[in-house]
């Protein structure tokens, strides 16, 4: 079976093909800042992203031929973990999400290349709304905002039941927390395979990233956003897309980051070890959850790839549980892993309703 797998991310698209489960094909393309400044609103970003998908195909001289197109879930509503047929209700509801983030125009780009290809299914898996936090989690100080997640479950998930393939163990039969650092950074306590509590990665809740404020003080939110200084698109990107590290330094190109900190620039190294710092933060409260009885830390994304970042992070954390990195990610290979389950009738394609 010939499967496409596109992932579109908040500063990368990357994009796969495999023969069954044997890669064939994959790139990561970086967007810088100021690359997807030109498009103002994220879900603009439509045509640009697609184009690319097809233009590196055809730049490698790979035929639109695939049995099965799978794109990165997007983050319209909560719904259950597993896979999904793409239908008109879901191109809608991502392009009309509360959130705006790259991810929710994987649905429809995977669905106008499916439709070139006579035959071929048009699926979604794992996306970052699914949904499994326990009641106590929540619970916020508000009772009309209770907690909500947003996170990168398809590729928490996939670390997640390779580590415990690793070591010879279920990742049902184990008490992780486990953190993705990539364009966002989402933490989350894993209970016996189950996320039960995980920060919602896009709505300003959280450890600031490469381009997202994190938690901010809520009422100095709400005095900026009355100051009559900013729109109210202007106060989101500041939380999403403006934020953390581009806030401080001006890129969310972590590699062009610690280019600077090794050239002497202490304020982006004081930068770097505050957002190590507030990752520390996240991953030990999670053990909180567990009463502290947690059998491994995991971390991973494409920062995990920055042996320096990860160094700071282990020294804060491994107090907690032993300390495991798998840096990049494996969302690719879990797309097209649950895209071949589909196709053999293994894993059933849901109804998005
Ligand atoms: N070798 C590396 N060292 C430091 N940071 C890296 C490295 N490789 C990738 N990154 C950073 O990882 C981030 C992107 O991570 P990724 O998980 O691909 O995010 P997304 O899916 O949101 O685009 C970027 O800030 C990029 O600079
Ligand atoms: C949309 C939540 C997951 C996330 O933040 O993804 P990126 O790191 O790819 O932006």
């Amino acid at each position: 079976m010939k499967i496409l797998v596109i992932n579109p991310g908040s500063t990368s698209t990357k994009i796969a093909t495999f023969d069954d489960n044997t890669p064939t094909f994959s790139t990561n393309i970086h967007h810088s800042n100021s690359e997807l400044a030109a498009f103002g609103d994220v879900h603009e970003q439509y045509d640009f992203r697609k184009e690319l998908v097809l233009n590196e195909l055809s730049a490698h001289n790979i035929p639109l031929n695939f049995d099965a197109v799978i794109g990165r879930g997007g983050i319209a509503k909560p719904v259950p973990g597993g896979a999904y047929e793409i239908n008109d209700l879901m191109i809608h509801d991502n392009l009309n999400a509360k959130y705006h983030h790259a991810c929710n125009l994987g649905c429809k780009i995977a669905s106008d290349i499916a439709k070139l290809i006579p035959g071929s299914r048009a699926l979604v898996a794992e996306p970052g709304v699914v949904d499994e936090m326990a009641p106590v989690a929540r619970i916020s100080g508000r009772p009309e905002m209770p907690r909500s997640c947003v996170w990168h479950a398809l590729n928490q998930r996939a670390v997640a039941k390779h580590f415990a393939q690793e070591q010879g163990m279920r990742y049902e039969d184990l008490n992780l927390i486990v953190c993705h650092m990539g364009g966002g950074v989402s933490v989350a306590a894993h209970d016996h395979g189950k996320a039960v509590d995980v920060n919602n990665a896009i709505s300003g809740e959280g450890p600031f990233s490469t381009e997202r404020s994190g938690s901010l003080p809520s009422s100095d939110m709400v005095h900026l956003s009355f100051s009559g200084k900013y729109t109210k698109e202007q106060l989101l990107r500041m939380i999403t897309g403006k934020g953390g590290i581009t806030a401080h330094l001006g890129t969310n190109d972590m590699r062009e980051v610690m280019d600077r900190v090794h050239a002497g620039d202490q304020q982006a190294k004081l930068v770097v070890e505050g957002m190590v710092y507030n990752i520390a933060k996240w991953i030990c409260s999670l053990g909180a959850y567990f009463c502290g009885n947690v059998d491994a830390i995991l971390v991973t994304g494409g920062v995990a790839h920055c042996a320096e970042i990860v160094s700071m992070l282990r020294q804060r954390v491994e107090f907690m549980a032993p300390f495991h990195c798998f840096p990049g990610e494996n969302e690719m290979g879990a797309l097209a892993e649950d895209a071949l389950a589909v196709l053999h009738g293994e894993m059933n394609a849901q109804e998005y309703k």
